[in-house]
């Protein structure tokens, strides 16, 4: 976060908001509407600079609106919380799927298509407008634009709105509640989570439970795999020095269908790859790659099954965890590491304060929080990620993070050295 009292001046800003709107519309040849978003072809080597646009644009706002519109901002109509109560709707009623792709539809008939009342719909309807989901064409009248239409088309996308209703907000409501509850909790089951839904399950065995929700969770996930999920191949496959393993074997410890061992084993075509998960899904496996991707079933907090193997990669796992289970997961490993073996952690490290502008920062800070209200798991720092390390074993040396150039993804290396 910069020094408050040197934020640049409206003037500064404004400029800046011109250069990078200029660079953003030159890259793609054409302004974003919000009828059509034209920034979702922005190549990925622009995203530095639509970031810095977003972060422009919040802090000029901010600034503008003064001390009182901080106030206003969080009690007031700005506040995100009825915007959220406004997807709710949306949801619940399946709105977006009523209103037609091409043309319009009066509030009269929408209301008793989703069977809803007409006038509190409309009322709603109006507040979501001001995010630009649907438009009045004509009084009386509303019809699509981009984002409902993306909604209304991508069910994946809807029932991703669908998980963050069902589980983040209700669970981010009772996190006060919990820290009070069970202050420094490492138990995955004393969350805000289990709170709001009055239950002693964790996260995980909660969702099993009750498949629908569990619905809403994969959309989610394969929402998120649309976007970062290929960041995250892309980050494993390009951000490693994989010619050093060149005719060995990797461990992909909770490996889920094996994307990642797919992708690497495309590219690297000597090596080897055991993806470990509680289930088997060999979906995505190729006959091609069968003789070099191979599916183990295995709890990954009991002995490491795989004696001898260069590399035991841990992508997107010790995140979902709180410390005292991380150290777990990694200790598991130790009696299969032969000297020299390469334990790989990947995720998303948090940047330093200030290292990254403050729109940025917040998303960072809000995946943390949503990893402590779910399941008391965490956001890492590079330091978190060393001290996890030590604490598994002191044999286990940290040695460096590895990654793709301007990604916050990260593969931190340790190397076994008894
Ligand atoms: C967030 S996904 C990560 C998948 C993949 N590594 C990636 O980077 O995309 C976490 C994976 O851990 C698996 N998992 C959860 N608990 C596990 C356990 N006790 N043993 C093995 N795998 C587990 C889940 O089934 C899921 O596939």
């Amino acid at each position: 976060m910069e020094n408050p009292s040197k934020s640049p001046t409206l003037v500064e800003l404004a400029e800046r908001i011109l250069k990078d709107a200029k660079i953003i519309e030159g890259a793609v040849g054409k302004s974003p509407t919000f009828q059509e978003d034209t920034l979702k072809d922005l190549p990925q080597e622009f995203e530095s600079t639509r970031k810095a646009l977003v972060d422009s644009i919040e802090t000029i706002g901010a600034l503008v609106q003064g001390s009182d519109g901080l106030t206003g901002r969080i009690y007031g109509p700005l506040y995100k919380g009825s915007d959220l109560t406004v997807l709710e709707v949306l949801y619940h009623f399946r709105i977006p799927q009523a209103v037609p792709l091409e043309g319009s539809i009066s509030y009269g008939e929408l209301a008793e298509k989703c069977n809803a009342d007409a006038v509190q719909l409309m009322r709603v309807l109006h507040l979501a407008m001001t995010n630009h989901l649907f438009w009045e064409p004509k009084k009386g009248f509303i019809a699509h634009t981009a984002d409902s239409r993306l909604l209304a088309t991508d069910e994946a996308a809807f029932n991703s709105v669908g998980m963050s209703i069902s589980e983040n907000q209700p669970a981010l409501h009772s996190l006060a509640k919990a820290m009070k509850r069970w202050p420094g909790s490492q138990e995955p089951n004393q969350t805000a989570h289990a709170l709001a839904n009055e239950t002693e399950l964790p996260f995980y065995k909660f969702l099993q439970s009750h498949p629908e929700r569990l619905k809403l969770f994969n959309a989610r996930m394969k929402t998120l795999a649309k976007g970062s999920g290929s960041e995250n191949i892309r980050n494993i496959v390009q951000g490693y020095p994989w010619q050093l393993i060149e005719k060995g074997t990797v461990v992909d410890v909770g490996g889920a269908g094996g994307h990642l061992s797919i992708a690497l084993a495309k590219k690297y075509p000597e090596m080897k790859f055991i993806v470990e998960d509680l289930a088997i899904d060999k979906s995505q496996l190729t006959s091609d790659l069968e003789d070099r991707v191979s599916f183990i079933q295995h709890d990954f907090f009991k002995p490491q099954p795989v004696k001898d193997a260069d590399v035991y990669l841990l992508s997107l796992i010790l995140h979902n965890w709180p410390d005292k289970y991380s150290v777990e997961i990694l200790r598991a490993l130790v009696p299969a590491l032969k000297p020299g073996a390469r334990v790989l952690v990947s995720e998303r490290l948090i940047p330093e304060p200030g290292e990254v502008p403050n729109s940025e920062m917040k998303e960072f800070y809000t995946s943390d929080i949503v990893m402590m209200t779910l399941m008391n798991a965490k956001s890492h720092t590079i330091e978190d990620m060393k001290e996890l390390f030590g604490r598994a074993d002191g044999r286990l040396k940290f040695t460096k993070a590895y990654g793709v150039e301007g990604s916050w993804r990260k593969i931190c290396e340790a190397v076994w050295t008894p």
